[in-house]
């Protein structure tokens, strides 16, 4: 199956796709009253993801189903950012606004074609919630600004926002102060060791550092991404699930800049020549794909 994402540039078209990301560089400057983590992270949107049908209905219901029997749960986030926006639009809209929705009855029946791994740290989830927002905004006619609508992904996933607002970006605060930053055109593979790891736990380890020292958007060409850049979760992963060291190692040999994304368990290499990342790719023992780095989510080019 091809998996790579073409650009949503017809509005009739009812395939929207969900990009992957892979975090280039990840560290922790500090941690909020709540719990939650200031991050300073330099995101690369990818041109390969996941799929959502969706057909609009006028029934009010909110209908989903999902090629991977075990997320098709009410607790997806495709359906939970259907009816958060469902909700937002109807008591928060303006009185002629919100009438107007209310008396379309608009719902939408939606189909999750999944090939993400899930628990990656290649965002998979916050992505499909991000691309279900975006596109009900469009079909739903509500005209919400993106802005509006990376406020309300927010409340369900730090991830959301970049994927709503749709630029490769260097990211800040918990995922939503977003400076869009242009990355060299650039080839990953990506290898799934196979393991499903909780962000949560990872974020809650105490030996995680979490007092870096932040730095500013001037330093960052300094950091010779995407080549170079670190991971501040990738030594307390690779000590906790042997497969991913393994597996991490392995990449090494062949790219000595090999690395893990997010919380894991996902490992990439950069390349810029595709040849020889294809033949890495051909000699990988774990699943694995191949992907372009973006500077537009396939979701926003075209619209
Ligand atoms: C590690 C990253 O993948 C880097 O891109 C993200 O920061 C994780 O983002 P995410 O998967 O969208 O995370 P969420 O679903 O919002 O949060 C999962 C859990 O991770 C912790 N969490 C998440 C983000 C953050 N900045 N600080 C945190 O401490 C919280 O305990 C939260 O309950
Ligand atoms: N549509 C979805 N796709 C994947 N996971 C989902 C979805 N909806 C809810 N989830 C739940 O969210 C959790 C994390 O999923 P996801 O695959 O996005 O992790 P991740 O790739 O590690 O994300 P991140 O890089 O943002 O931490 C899973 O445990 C899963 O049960």
């Amino acid at each position: 199956m091809n998996n790579h994402l073409p650009s949503n540039n017809d509005a009739s078209l009812t395939t929207w796709p969900c990009p992957a990301k892979l975090n280039l560089s990840l560290k922790i400057v500090g941690q909020r009253d709540n719990g939650y983590h200031n991050l300073q992270s330099v995101f690369q949107l990818l041109d390969y993801g996941d799929k959502l049908n969706i057909e609009v209905t006028r029934n009010g219901q909110i209908n989903f189903t999902c090629s991977a029997p075990e997320l098709s749960g009410t607790d997806n986030l495709v359906i939970r950012a259907a009816k958060k926006l469902r909700e937002f639009a109807i008591n928060q809209l303006d009185n002629q606004s919100g009438k107007q929705f209310a008396e379309k009855n608009w719902g939408a029946f939606i189909h999750l074609d999944k090939v993400l791994p899930v628990g990656g740290g290649v965002g998979g989830g916050s992505s499909n919630c991000a691309t279900t927002l975006v596109a009900l905004n469009q079909l739903w006619q509500l005209e919400l600004p993106l802005k509006t609508l990376a406020d309300i992904g927010l409340s369900l996933g730090a991830d959301v926002p970049i994927f709503v607002m749709g630029n490769s970006a260097f990211v800040e605060g918990i995922g939503e102060i977003l400076t869009p930053f242009e990355l060299p055109k650039t080839w990953y593979l990506v290898v799934q060791p196979g393991c499903h790891i909780s962000t949560a736990k990872i974020f809650s380890n105490p030996l995680l550092t979490r007092n870096s020292k932040a730095i500013t958007i001037r330093d960052l060409n300094a950091l010779e991404l995407p080549f170079q850049g670190t991971n501040c979760m990738q030594d307390i992963v690779c000590d906790d699930y042997p497969e991913v060291r393994k597996a991490l190692e392995w990449l090494k040999q062949f790219n000595s800049y090999a690395r893990m994304t997010g919380s894991g368990s996902c490992l990439f290499a950069p390349f810029d020549n595709e040849q020889e990342m294809r033949k890495i790719a051909s000699r990988c023992e774990w699943p694995c794909f191949e992907a372009s780095g973006v500077n537009i989510s396939p979701l926003h080019a075209g619209m």
